[in-house]
């Protein structure tokens, strides 16, 4: 089964900008893709339509075998929320909540049983090895450890796919190199599929394919 299927993808933003046609990309599980291109060719928007959160023009997304396209905004809401993980760059934890209450929210989306939540909260935390912070403040946490946290609540719901947009943008090189191991052997050890949008070398030696987005679609890179 594969994770990820699109084919002919194209998306026109604002009045009739075309910024990409005829893109077609398959992610199997346990596979990390890792896409680059210049600044505003579309990587953003392309994660974007791959969540449902942006429709395609043209073309046909399918995560595990489910089109996307036909599904109404509950039963899209629904996939997302079950079979997606975000990381995202500003990483979107919240302040004023733990470790542990922010990487259960996910959870608490799909499911009431809050004490279990806690409980997988905990396991993924310890798999960032933070395990022994879970009752922290995220508002005292470094940069390096906000990410990490964004990568445990990514993970939290055992997600068919992982979505992570330029995830160690912030950081500096030796902990953005620590920080994709990590993502890399979680998404390996889960089986999920990964696509990572970045501009940066490091992403691109823990993927398993590298891709460049271009307006005629995407091109492998050799490594
Ligand atoms: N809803 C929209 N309406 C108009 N223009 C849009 C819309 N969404 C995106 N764009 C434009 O589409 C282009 C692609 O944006 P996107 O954020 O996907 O690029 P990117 O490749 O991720 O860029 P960067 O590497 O700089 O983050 C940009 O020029 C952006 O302004």
């Amino acid at each position: 089964m594969r994770a990820i299927e699109t084919c002919g993808l194209a998306k026109t933003v604002g009045i009739d900008r075309e910024l990409f046609t005829g893109l077609s990309l398959t992610v199997t599980p346990g596979e990390l893709v890792a896409i680059t291109g210049e600044s505003g060719v579309g990587k953003s928007t392309l994660l974007n339509m791959l969540a449902g959160l942006d429709d395609a023009d043209a073309g046909e997304i399918r995560i595990e075998g489910v089109a996307l396209g036909p599904l109404n905004d509950e039963t899209r809401t629904k996939l997302r929320r079950e079979r997606i993980g975000f990381v995202f760059q500003a990483f979107h934890i919240l302040p004023y909540l733990t470790l542990e209450q922010n990487v259960a929210l996910p959870l608490a989306l799909i499911s009431p049983d809050s004490a279990a939540a806690k409980a997988q909260a905990g396991v993924v935390l310890a798999e960032v090895g933070l395990g022994d912070r879970g009752r922290d403040y995220a508002r005292d946490l470094s940069g390096g450890e906000l990410q990490r946290v964004a990568i445990a609540r990514a993970l939290v719901h055992r997600p068919a796919v992982i979505l992570a947009d330029e995830p160690t943008g912030n950081l500096d090189p030796e902990t953005a190199g620590r920080v994709l191991d990590l993502l890399a052997r979680a998404v390996k050890s889960r089986g999920a599929a990964a696509v990572i949008v970045t501009h940066s070398a490091a992403t691109a030696a823990v993927a398993d394919r590298v891709l460049m987005l271009t307006a005629r679609g995407l091109t492998p890179i050799d490594g």
